[in-house]
């Protein structure tokens, strides 16, 4: 296999190749960009004018989708998967990746769309280059077709455990044909989001025009320790987007998909505040109407009161004046073109 299919090993490592680009016998060019940054470019009789860019390890303990990514890249340099689509492939947070934590010194998935500007230290640095990576990646040709999957695990039990969060832009409609992929692709739910975030495929989506989403694809778990996670259905998807063939196999349909939308992001202002969850609750866990979720400063409280709400990712030890529970509710998808 060619070295730079070796992308993972080299970021634990820290190691930078000698030979930054390579070729396969297929005449793919593997070029590696960066520390977790490598750009795959399809002979050009083949390219099918998708430019995909895959990234996992924003979070540098989610690791099996950096494992996922990595079979794939393998794939790749194996002369096994024969890309149609141009693809950079993204390791977010290596120096998190080789301490196994969610990061370093803040949370890297809040730092885009300039915000790192605001900020300093490694995740500022490192959201900074990514987007430049990105911008280079997509460059100026619009006519081609953008598609971003950033690729997490959450870090609780999931009543849906594989589900997308689409992001969202003033006067732009949720696609249903990417749903539909996504749908085949075992995505079991997607939260349609209502308003704009500093989070990589928000950025991807709204300031850089791609379809973009996280995928949220099991529990957090460590590296070799992801056998109870089947993203089989994901994994074939992402061949045939690769290799430029149709994901949806036969009618193309949202049946069973779980749409939801946020009602209201709860945001923990102060050190007082107290989440009053079970330790152990999972997301897309019900909530009644008239439920006490949270409390903080100033008699701040927040009180359940919508029909069939849900929370996800619930976590009071987030920093202040960041999202401490997402409650969701069911969307019809009525505004889906
Ligand atoms: O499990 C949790 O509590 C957090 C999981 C997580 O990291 N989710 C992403 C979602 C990104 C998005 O809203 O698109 C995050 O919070 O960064
Ligand atoms: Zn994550």
């Amino acid at each position: 296999m060619l070295a730079l299919g070796k992308l993972l090993e080299l970021t634990l490592a820290g190691h930078e190749p000698s030979a930054k680009i390579q070729l396969t016998p297929d005449g793919t060019r593997l070029r590696w960009l960066d520390e977790g940054a490598l750009e795959v470019t399809p002979p050009a009789a083949r390219d099918n004018g998708l430019d995909l860019l895959l990234s996992a390890g924003i979070h540098g303990n989610e690791t099996a989708p950096i494992e996922l990514l990595d079979r794939l890249l393998r794939g790749i340099a194996r002369n096994e998967l024969h890309p149609a689509a141009r693809i950079l492939f993204l390791f977010g947070n290596p120096e998190a990746m080789r301490r196994g934590d969610r990061y370093v010194e803040q949370d890297l998935n809040r730092l885009f769309s300039g915000r790192h500007e605001q900020s300093s230290g490694f995740e500022a640095i490192r959201a900074c280059d990514l987007e430049h990576l990105v911008v280079n990646f997509f460059g100026k040709d619009t006519g081609r077709t953008r598609l971003h999957y950033d690729l997490h695990t959450a870090i609780r039990a999931s009543r849906i455990e594989q589900f997308a969060l689409y992001p969202w832009e003033e006067g732009r409609a949720h696609s249903r044909r990417e749903l539909e992929r996504l749908r085949a692709a075992g995505i079991e739910a997607v939260l349609l989001q209502n308003k704009a975030s500093t989070t990589f495929s928000a950025y991807t989506y709204a300031q850089l025009g791609a379809e973009a989403f996280t995928l949220e694809l099991g529990k957090a778990r460590a590296f070799g320790q992801n056998e109870l996670v089947n993203l089989d259905l994901l994994e074939n998807a992402l061949h045939a987007l690769i290799e430029g063939r149709e994901v949806v196999d036969g009618e193309p349909t949202l049946d069973g998909l779980q749409l939801f939308s946020v009602s209201r992001e709860v945001i923990k202002h102060s050190d007082s505040f107290q989440l009053h969850v079970p330790a152990d609750i999972e997301n897309f866990t019900e909530l009644e109407p008239g439920y006490l979720l949270a409390e903080d400063i100033a008699d701040t409280r927040w009180i359940v009161d919508e029909q069939g709400a849900r929370i996800i990712f619930p976590n009071p030890k987030v920093k202040n004046g960041h999202r401490a529970a997402i409650l969701i509710v069911p969307d019809e998808g009525a505004g889906l073109v």
